[in-house]
């Protein structure tokens, strides 16, 4: 709308000043645009559209309609009167109404009673009124700034590298950690946390060291003493500070990861401020604004950008840990990991500013560095189902084939069972031999694999790249195991997640539903089944949950196949976060 605006105005206020004007413009150089602002300018394109509007010259019509839709005429209404509201300045005629309004009050009372006056007095009486009043004042007098405390007269020479910094602290947290400088004892400003009061003032940087805090001397003091006093502080609190002679300067870009893991700060012995850890799950895409500190980054969850950052352990850190938990543990896949306070951190004494500090226990990390996936990676690309044995992983594949099939495909396996006498090569399966399929294996030629009563069966991936090169969404089963093997640059999985319903649902919607196992062909579901399924859900869900990008739960299959096809057209349409690897052109896979 803005544009629009602009431009008609823009290009009239121009040719309002050229020498050669076709006729039409130089009727509207006459315009008053100055006084009557862009509404009026507005009015007189109308009286010009309108001699055109009959023929329709390229558009005209809809050009005319567009502008003679009341909302925009409204909404020019509104830009001139802003406009001109912001060219008077107004100024308030006294920023003394309310002494005024007791004035006329006095006067009032002295006057004899009429019905007029009388009711002149109840205006001036009435709460809303006398309130409006007060913030009249209060906005002419500008007296809703904070009161600033006086700067002491007697400042020593020697003091004049120091800088008072005064900040209104409400109810939230300031946003820094502070330290205790090993040599020296001097208290330091350990860390300012990204999207933090103290941040956003701008006024105080880590490595500033601390003087006084509201007029207390922190000399000698332990962190845990300053965090006292600022506890104790509301409203405005004043720092007297060195400031650091190079404050740090954060040049890193921002870069997005997946969480592999999930963290929880009240639960890591090691982190140096536990109110300012971030926690997160598995799979949450975290914005790492700060990597200055090798061992602690700053991040913020995708989901909730607004908030302000939190410390996080960097990969580096988490890897450490990793690497002496597994050697000080026996393995347990899964548990929660629990390193011992053996790591010894930079000698830190972090405080969250005002708050409490450290405790113990958490779990390994890694993190996959992300790109959003933008328009030019989405394409018709690989989307894997997963999803316990029996949930309906290869019914949703069927029907979605079935739904269309010039759209989406599944890839020829390979099989090294002889061809039934109703099968072609290369249509049910391609039929190879033990030693041809052996060595598409060993040369990792091999999405997935496995044997099944003395055969081999497997998807290659020259088998999916034919799907794609076809011009065709490629849909087939994985075994979660498998997705780190199709996760490449060259294929880029979305991986979709089957997941069963409460049991209630699903032994009422696989009531007549029919499974095959090894040993038998079309048997009911037994609630046993069921348990099994939920259960192997759950631990596909623990173990690989990060690998998902979209899960649906199959209760009612049509509703199950309706949100597959919008959660796959969204994935094609949309961009989505991948691993940075298969953003870059030029990487490996
Ligand atoms: N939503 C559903 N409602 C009712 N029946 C379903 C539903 N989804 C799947 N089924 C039925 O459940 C049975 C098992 O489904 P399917 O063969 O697709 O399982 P699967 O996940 O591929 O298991 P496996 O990997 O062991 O083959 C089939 O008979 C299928 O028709």
């Amino acid at each position: 709308i803005l544009s629009f605006q602009k431009m008609p105005a823009g290009r009239m206020i121009q040719s309002d000043q050229g020498p050669d004007l076709p006729d039409k413009d130089r009727k509207l150089s006459t315009a008053p645009h100055s006084k009557d602002g862009l509404s009026g300018l507005l009015r007189l394109v109308l009286q010009e559209l309108s001699l055109f509007y009959s023929r329709d010259v390229n558009g005209v019509c809809l050009l005319y309609d567009l502008l003679h839709s009341p909302w925009l005429q409204a909404l020019l209404k509104v830009y001139d009167c802003l406009q001109e509201f912001k060219e008077k300045k107004l100024v308030p005629a006294t920023p003394h109404a309310q002494t005024l309004s007791h004035e006329v009050m006095e006067l009032l009372c002295e006057s004899p009673t009429s019905p007029e006056i009388q009711e002149l007095r109840q205006i001036l009486q009435a709460p809303h009124y006398k309130a409006l009043l007060r913030a009249h004042d209060t906005v002419a007098q500008k007296d809703f700034e904070p009161l600033l405390p006086p700067l002491p007269d007697n400042i020593p020479a020697s003091e004049e590298a120091m800088r008072i910094v005064c900040l209104v602290k409400n109810h939230q947290p300031l946003g820094a950690t502070i330290k205790r400088h090993e040599l020296t004892g001097d208290i330091l400003v350990a860390r300012v946390i990204h999207g933090g009061l103290v941040e956003r003032s701008g006024l105080l940087f880590a490595g500033d060291k601390l003087v006084e805090v509201n007029g207390v001397s922190v000399e000698g003091l332990d962190p845990e003493q300053v965090i006292h006093i600022l506890a104790m502080s509301h409203g405005t609190i004043m720092f007297k500070v060195v400031p650091v002679s190079d404050p740090p300067v954060n040049s890193q870009k921002m870069v997005h990861v997946r969480a592999m893991t999930d963290y929880w700060p009240q639960e890591d012995p090691d982190i140096p401020c536990m109110d300012a850890g971030l926690p997160f799950q598995k799979g949450d895409i975290l914005q790492i604004v700060d990597q200055n500190d090798s061992l602690w980054w700053q991040a913020r969850k995708i989901s909730d950008l607004a908030a302000c950052a939190g410390l996080i352990p960097s990969n580096h850190l988490m890897k450490r840990k990793q690497r002496e938990f597994w050697w000080s543990q026996p393995y347990k896949p899964h548990t929660c990991l629990k390193p011992t306070r053996s790591i010894s951190m930079e000698e830190e004494d972090d405080m969250k500013i005002d708050e409490k500090c450290v405790e113990a226990d958490e779990e390994t990390f890694e993190s996959e560095e992300l790109a959003e996936d933008k328009e030019e990676y989405v394409g018709q690309g690989q989307k894997f189902f997963i999803g316990p044995s029996g949930v309906g992983v290869n019914e949703l594949r069927r029907q979605l084939i079935a739904f269309n099939p010039s759209r989406f495909q599944s890839a020829v396996p390979h099989t090294t069972r002889s061809p039934k006498s109703y099968e072609m090569n290369g249509r049910e399966y391609h039929y190879v031999s033990k030693e041809t399929f052996e060595s598409l294996m060993y040369s990792h030629k091999m999405l997935e694999y496995g044997e099944y009563k003395g055969n081999l069966y497997g998807t290659s991936v020259d088998a999916v790249r034919a799907v794609l090169d076809e011009g065709k969404i490629c849909v087939m089963d994985l075994e979660p195991q498998d997705i780190q093997v199709a996760r490449t640059h060259e294929l880029k999985p979305y991986v979709i997640f089957i997941k069963p319903s409460n049991m209630t649902c699903m032994k009422q919607s696989r009531k007549n539903a029919k499974i095959m196992t090894d040993y038998f062909v079309d048997i009911k579901f037994k609630d046993e089944d069921l348990e099994e399924m939920e259960d192997l859900a759950q631990k596909m869900e623990t173990q690989f949950g990060q690998f998902f990008d979209h899960i649906i739960v199959n209760d009612n299959l049509q509703d199950a196949c309706a949100q597959l096809l919008s959660a796959i057209q969204k994935a094609q349409e949309e961009p989505h976060w991948v691993p940075a690897t298969w953003a870059s052109s030029d990487s490996e896979y």
